[in-house]
């Protein structure tokens, strides 16, 4: 059987309704172990990349396995929690992009925009987005790394620039 997942949920004001529900349906998955919810609350209105931010970091210190992020498009939430070091997170609304996100990219966050997709595509696609695992010996294992590989290098290269080792100019 397939190991449970711990998720952490979160969204601005305008993606909080979604949040909700899809909340409580993680809540009542077999698949799901524990659900975080980093907010917003009800009145709450946190900018999107704060909230985004908590998320992935959680994810990355590894508290929990994945995060599903609600705003407005699902895009801000998105591009804030790709700046934390290791994250992949991916805007999918669609069956087959959610299937990919997680083989082929083994993305850990999956984002949701509440002013474009429907609640109850929203919902299956979460549902469906619980059943994939990232297969570690598949193909697309080595076309990962080189993306975890640039992201490890980037603080050298930033030193060698400024050391003028470069080729440019
Ligand atoms: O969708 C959003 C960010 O991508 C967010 O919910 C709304 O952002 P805003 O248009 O900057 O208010």
């Amino acid at each position: 059987m397939t190991d449970k997942l711990r998720i952490v949920v979160g969204s601005d004001d305008a993606g909080y309704q979604y949040k909700e529900a899809l909340k409580q349906d993680l809540e009542n998955s077999a698949l799901v172990s524990e659900v975080t919810d980093v907010g917003v609350d009800a009145d709450g209105h946190t900018a999107y990349p704060r909230v985004a931010i908590a998320a992935a970091e959680m994810v990355a210190r590894g508290d929990a396995d994945r995060a599903l992020l609600v705003c407005g498009t699902g895009l801000g939430v998105a591009i804030a929690a790709n700046k934390v070091r290791g994250i992949r997170a991916v805007t999918a609304h669609d069956s087959f992009s959610v299937e990919r996100a997680v083989l082929s990219n083994n993305a850990q966050i999956l984002t949701f925009g509440q002013r474009v997709v429907g609640l109850e595509l929203a919902r299956r696609l979460a549902a469906e987005w619980l059943t994939y695992r990232f297969d570690e010996s598949s193909a697309s294992a080595a076309k990962v790394q080189l993306m975890s590989d640039y992201e490890g290098a980037g603080d050298d290269d930033t030193a060698e620039r400024a050391a003028g080792d470069g080729a440019a100019a």
